[in-house]
């Protein structure tokens, strides 16, 4: 290394000087040596504290892009310090490999999906590489890859042996066109994305896993989670949903002849009940449809829709009149008319609801539409009135109004004396109910973990004898026509059963990808050959320290991993309830979307100053959204990777802004990160040694510096501690030559480490340091130097300030009281005569009353 004079100079002159640091050469020397070396390996049993740094792991859908570089990095920085503070640190990576993205790109390019998604993941592993993280490759896993999926069927198995698998008729979405099953995302307004045609409910026999089971515990357990975002915590409690409802008979006015019984979060509304509705397929629909070939007509074309909440939310109410009426149960006189309508699900609650429009929004359209009476009973702020005017429900909170003995109770009150008098009264019960449905795992596709079953006409459901697991999942099978092909597969699905040893066949459903994510982390833990993980090993690493991902995940991922190691638990294979101890969601990087003329998305590269750089066709810019594969409005870190080197992209992602809030991309400021890379190697470079003489300012910089940073990507604050190391560095730059300066420089290659590391190391082995930066330890700091020892002092004479000083910190009320009274302007304003009073508030102020 040269040793030039320690003289300053300004960061302009550094880039355009001869030693100019060479990213490429260093990144991919370095990433080269902590391969060779294993340097990033994780031991089980090192000794050393256990440190768990896990991201959510990619799908492979061709490149990453920068949204993945800024969750990666942020992983990085903190599994790096982790390392350099002492820990034996698990920071894996591998791919959800399984999904629909492959199977759409089998069915556009006659590519098949373990071809594509095998090249999508060489392809981003080298991507990954690239930018220098300091993950465990040899943990590396794929989900569509038998090794793991195996496993998986193995504990679906353990699941299914412990209760918690069944198998139930539910609603799917069909398309009558393509003749094929839709996942929800499928579903465009109502329609198929392929065929356009309209999508149908139909029935299946699908595979379920018992999460309700857990709902309590889930719900309360999210107490126990101290490091998450309450915001994610009360995303899970409201999708958990639990409530205290009411469910109660109607009784039957003739003709009905039998009661009709509905199930209600809302019992403090019942004097606002102005209608009963009932699902298509209720016993009283389907005997009412036998009869009236009208009623049979309306019940068909409520088959139409999709199945989701968000479908039966937002799908047109429709209603049949049956004619029939029920009683009011307070009120022998007032009778209540019964309709089928397309938004109540026989699979949800009593498949029955009462409808009080004033206080629900769904039942209000249904009201106006049908004409049907809406009267308030919850008040709105001072707004009583019985007739409710308007189309917007009032959900909120109030006092009963209208409502004859429940007049002036709070909503809760209300609900309590309705359940109350309902038992005493032996027409209701008071019931505890949850939003949470019990988990469908069927995936009637053929990209995904084959479900573990043999369908027997015998013996019904028969597991897969645990020796003839994985099964795996045969590659020649063509997507020409719509469908699954494991359905039409000429050979796969049939199989003797394993119980009787006749004719059989396989299941052909395979399980729902958030099964693979939901345990992905225990098998990165621990990977023996013959079983999904060896339960002391992982529970070494387990739970997960440090979790970090997308906040779209806030529901489902985290609430099914959650479930599952509950449920792993619950049959005794691992003792831990929840998976992951600490959980930081990033913000998400942004772009600009953009639409070709015919309505394609269209990349940002595919576009020219409004136009597509193709066709020429001027082009559609629209909402700044999360950049995704989806909506092509990726940026793909590689040709930037390519111009600044993988340090200067990284230190970019940390320093933009809070690592928590959205970042909109704009590459304006990579090249200030790209001159600081290069400011800091100037200063790495250029130092000269073993000066002597000490400069206590830069010290005290120097160990505040050090203590902060720490404190910072402890709490995940990147951009604070990039912060922290701008003013460290000016300060530096700034002083003289001396050992304090060496010293200070020496430090500041280890705290950028994490950051910038490859940069870090060239510069640890330029000095001679033996070993590699990445495994030295982070440097400690001296408390005495973290605070100031020097205080101002104001002082007032009669509350008016008149002075101040500046004095060593921490002194006593006598000292500086005497520090005080010895000021020049003091001893003129007092002009010989003794304070009355003094009042000293150390190392604040010291008041004198005249
Ligand atoms: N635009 C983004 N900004 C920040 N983080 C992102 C972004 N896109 C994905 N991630 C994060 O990367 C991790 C892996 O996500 P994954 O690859 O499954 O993302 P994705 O949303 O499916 O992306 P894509 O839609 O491009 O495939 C998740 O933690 C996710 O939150």
């Amino acid at each position: 290394m040269p040793a030039t004079s320690g003289a300053r100079r300004s960061p302009a002159d550094l880039t355009i000087m001869a030693s100019r640091y060479n990213a490429l050469k260093s990144d991919a020397a370095w990433q080269a040596i902590w391969d060779e070396r294993g340097t990033f390996a994780a031991r089980d049993d090192s000794g050393k504290p256990h440190a768990y740094v896990l991201e959510m792991f990619p799908y492979p859908s061709g490149k990453i892009h920068m949204g993945h570089v800024r969750n990666y990095t942020m992983g990085d920085v903190l599994a790096r310090y982790r390392r350099m503070t002492g820990h034996e640190v698990l920071h894996p990576m591998g791919w959800d490999a399984f999904g629909m993205p492959a199977e759409n790109a089998a069915m556009d390019k006659g590519v098949h999906p373990g071809t594509w998604t095998r090249a999508n993941i060489a392809t981003m592993k080298a991507q990954l590489k690239r930018l220098g993280f300091a993950l465990d490759w040899s943990r590396e896993l794929a989900t569509c890859e038998p090794d793991y999926y195996g496993h998986e069927q193995a504990l679906f198995l353990d699941l299914f042996a412990g209760g918690l698998v069944y198998r139930k008729e539910s609603s799917v979405n069909w398309d009558p066109v393509d003749m094929t099953v839709l996942a929800n995302e499928q579903v465009i307004d109502g329609k198929g994305w392929r065929s356009g045609a309209t999508v149908e409910k139909r029935k299946l026999n699908q595979w379920f896993l018992k999460i309700t089971d857990f709902a309590d515990e889930l719900l309360d357990g999210l107490g126990d989670l101290a490091h998450w975002p309450d915001k994610v915590k009360l995303m899970q409690e409201n999708w958990i949903g639990r409530s205290r409802g009411l469910t109660f008979r109607f009784a039957p006015v003739v003709p009905l002849d039998q009661p009709i019984e509905v199930y209600s979060t809302r019992p403090d509304t019942i004097f606002g009940a102005s209608f009963v509705a009932i699902a298509a397929d209720h016993p009283v629909a389907q005997e009412l449809a036998s009869r009236d070939p009208d009623a049979a007509a309306f019940i068909e074309r409520c088959k139409e829709g999709g199945t989701t909440a968000a479908e039966l939310e937002t799908q047109e109410k429709l209603g049949f009149d049956t004619g029939y009426a029920v009683q009011h149960p307070f009120d022998a006189d007032w009778t209540l008319p019964v309709y089928i309508a397309n938004f109540v699900l026989m699979d949800y609650g009593t498949g029955a609801v009462m409808g009080v429009p004033a206080h629900d929004q769904r039942d209000l359209d249904f009201a106006r539409k049908y004409a049907l009476d809406v009267t308030r009973v919850v008040a709105e702020g001072d707004t009583v009135d019985p007739v409710f005017a308007g189309d917007t429900a009032y959900t909120g909170p109030g006092r009963i109004v209208n409502s004859r003995f429940l007049d002036g109770l709070s909503v809760d009150e209300a609900k309590g004396q309705v359940i109350a008098r309902a038992e005493a009264e032996g027409w209701g019960s008071g019931s505890t109910v949850y939003r949470l449905r019990d988990w469908g795992v069927s995936r009637q596709r053929y990209w995904g973990t084959p479900i573990p079953i043999i369908h027997c006409d015998a013996c019904g459901a028969v597991p897969v004898p645990r020796e003839q697991l994985p099964v795996v999942l045969p590659e020649d099978v063509s997507f020409d026509i719509p469908g699954n092909p494991l359905d039409r597969h000429p050979t796969w699905r049939h199989i003797p059963c394993p119980s009787c040893g006749g004719d059989a066949a396989r299941e052909t459903d395979t399980l729902d990808t958030f099964v693979d994510s939901s345990w992905y982390f225990i098998r990165f833990a621990s990977q023996p050959d013959d079983k999904p993980f060896d339960r002391s090993v992982a529970e070494k690493w387990l739970p997960v320290g440090q979790y970090i991902g997308g906040v779209e995940h806030a529901i489902l991922h985290l609430l099914y991993a959650r479930f599952w190691t509950r449920a792993l638990r619950h049959i005794g294979k691992l003792d831990m309830a929840e998976p992951f101890a600490g959980l930081f969601t990033q913000g998400m990087v942004t772009h600009a979307t953009f639409r070709s003329d015919d309505g394609r998305w269209l990349n940002p590269d595919e576009v020219t100053d409004g136009k597509e750089t193709a066709t020429g066709l001027p082009v559609t810019i629209g909402r700044v959204e999360k950049m995704s594969k989806s909506k092509k409005n990726t940026v793909d870190p590689e040709p930037i990777v390519d111009q600044y080197g993988a340090d200067a992209v990284r230190w970019f992602m940390l320093s933009d802004s809070p690592p928590e809030r959205d970042l909109e991309w704009s590459e304006n400021g990579i090249e200030g990160s790209w001159r600081f890379v290069q400011r800091l190697w100037r200063l790495f470079d250029g130092d000269a040694v073993g000066e002597a003489g000490s400069d206590v300012p830069l010290d005290r910089k120097l160990h505040q510096t050090i203590a902060g940073v720490g404190a910072d990507i402890e709490a995940l604050q990147f951009n604070k501690a990039v912060a922290k190391l701008y003013e460290l560095v000016n300060a530096i730059e700034r002083a003289q030559p001396s050992a304090s300066r060496t010293a200070a420089i020496r430090a500041a290659m280890l705290l950028v480490a994490p950051m910038v590391p490859h940069l870090a190391e060239e510069a640890w082995a330029a000095i001679g340091r033996e070993g590699l930066i990445a495994d030295a330890d982070w440097p400690t700091f001296d408390p005495a130097l973290l605070v100031e020892d020097e205080v101002t002092i104001a002082i007032q004479v009669n509350g008016k300030l008149r002075d101040t000083l500046v004095l060593p910190k921490g002194q006593s009320k006598a000292e500086i009281e005497a520090a005080a009274l010895a000021s020049d302007k003091i001893v003129r304003l007092l002009d010989g005569q003794t304070p009355r009073k003094v009042i000293v508030v150390p190392d604040r102020l010291v008041n004198l009353v005249a």
